[in-house]
């Protein structure tokens, strides 16, 4: 059934993700706070900054008013960068207060607060009291919008408590070519889909210093382990780190040029600076921010991530990569499992 939806954040995932929801024909609203953006999205149908060569419907319309944008709806989506998740979300929040309108909350942002190290939906369900609003439900999985931009096969998986609501979303983006499964555990794959970017970064250095596949096939193994050691220490089934938003999300973005932490890391791995490669980047490189976030929560929670902890070096005490990569090689001899 056609729905009147909400997308907030007109990124190269969000309104990618708003084409797909307004293919399926539901009455899209997306939601920039920058209102060249919006004009450009409105008038030439594009978005050329976040994602090139791509016309969007004229059917999709975009906002610069987020009251405008929420009237009515019974969906939003959040895609706002983790670092903005907050404070879009008590914007929204004293929207609905006023509206009474509860509409159901879905989000597609992958990483964790920085300081209180909570996941996305945590930060949701905190700053949108429950009264003004439905269940809460990720979707995520091993989806650039480059390739979902052209219609290429992409599978992802919708997770909430509530199975409804996880069959909600999957029903409202289904098509021939973007397959949405359903999922209850929200923590596994809110951890999976955060931390692969660090997984990402390091794939990204090995290949800027020219290592090859060997080091990149063991480090997204090890990686993975590490993720579902922090993930289970949360209560994240471990099965979901073997699915779509885990080791299926650490392949899409850690082999593949079109990922932004992929491209960081490579840049890295080449000697260029973290500054520069933020600047140039233009678009948010969540991997930066969520491996300290990882950092902080492996030593709290006494989980040993080694390779979180080189990449951490790296990025924020000056540490070579070289050395981080040989410390990590000689570390002392254990068991797989
Ligand atoms: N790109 C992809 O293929 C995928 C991305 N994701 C996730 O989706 C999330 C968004 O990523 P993506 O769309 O790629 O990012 P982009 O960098 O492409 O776009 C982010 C958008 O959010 C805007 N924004 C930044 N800060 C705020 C704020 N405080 N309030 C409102 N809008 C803000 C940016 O505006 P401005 O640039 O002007 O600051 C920009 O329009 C991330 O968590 C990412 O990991 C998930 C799956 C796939
Ligand atoms: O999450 C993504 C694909 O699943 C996108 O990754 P990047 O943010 O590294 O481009």
């Amino acid at each position: 059934m056609s729905e009147k939806i909400a997308v907030l954040g007109a990124g190269s995932w969000g309104s990618i993700l708003a084409s797909v929801l307004d293919e399926n024909g539901h009455d899209v609203r997306l939601w920039s706070y920058n209102p060249k953006q919006v004009e450009e999205l409105n008038t030439e149908h594009t978005n050329a900054h976040y994602i090139k060569n791509f016309k969007f419907s004229p059917s999709l319309v975009a906002y610069s008013d987020l009251a405008s944008a929420l009237d009515g709806v019974q969906t939003i989506l959040f895609v706002v960068p983790t670092k903005a998740v907050r404070s879009v979300a008590g914007q929204v929040a004293t929207i609905l207060q006023k509206t009474k309108n509860q509409p159901a909350l879905i989000h597609a942002s992958k990483g964790i607060e920085q300081k209180t190290y909570k996941r996305i939906s945590q930060v949701l369900a905190e700053e949108i009291p429950a009264a003004n609003r439905k269940s809460i439900t990720v979707l995520s999985g091993p989806s650039h919008a480059e390739d979902v931009a052209r219609h290429d096969l992409t599978l992802v998986t919708a997770a909430s408590e509530s199975l409804d609501a996880a069959k909600h979303t999957q029903q409202l983006f289904m098509t021939t070519y973007f397959r949405v499964y359903t999922n209850p555990d929200i923590i596994g794959v809110e951890i999976g889909a955060a931390l692969k970017n660090i997984i990402a970064l390091g794939a990204g250095a090995l290949h800027g210093l020219g290592y090859g596949d060997n080091a990149k096939a063991a480090l997204m193994t090890r990686g993975l382990a590490e993720i579902s050691r922090l993930g289970t220490s949360f209560g994240a089934d471990p099965m979901t780190f073997i699915g779509l938003s885990g080791v299926g999300d650490i392949i899409v973005t850690a082999t593949s040029s079109n990922s932004r932490n992929w491209r960081a890391g490579d840049e890295l791995g080449r000697g260029e600076a973290l500054d520069d490669v933020i600047n140039h980047m233009g678009m948010v490189i969540e991997g930066l921010a969520t491996t300290k976030a990882a950092y902080e929560l492996s030593k709290k929670r006494g989980v040993s991530m080694p390779i979180t902890e080189a990449i951490y070096q790296v990025l924020y005490e000056g540490k070579d990569i070289r050395k981080a990569i040989s410390d990590l090689m000689q570390r002392e001899g254990r068991s797989e499992f």
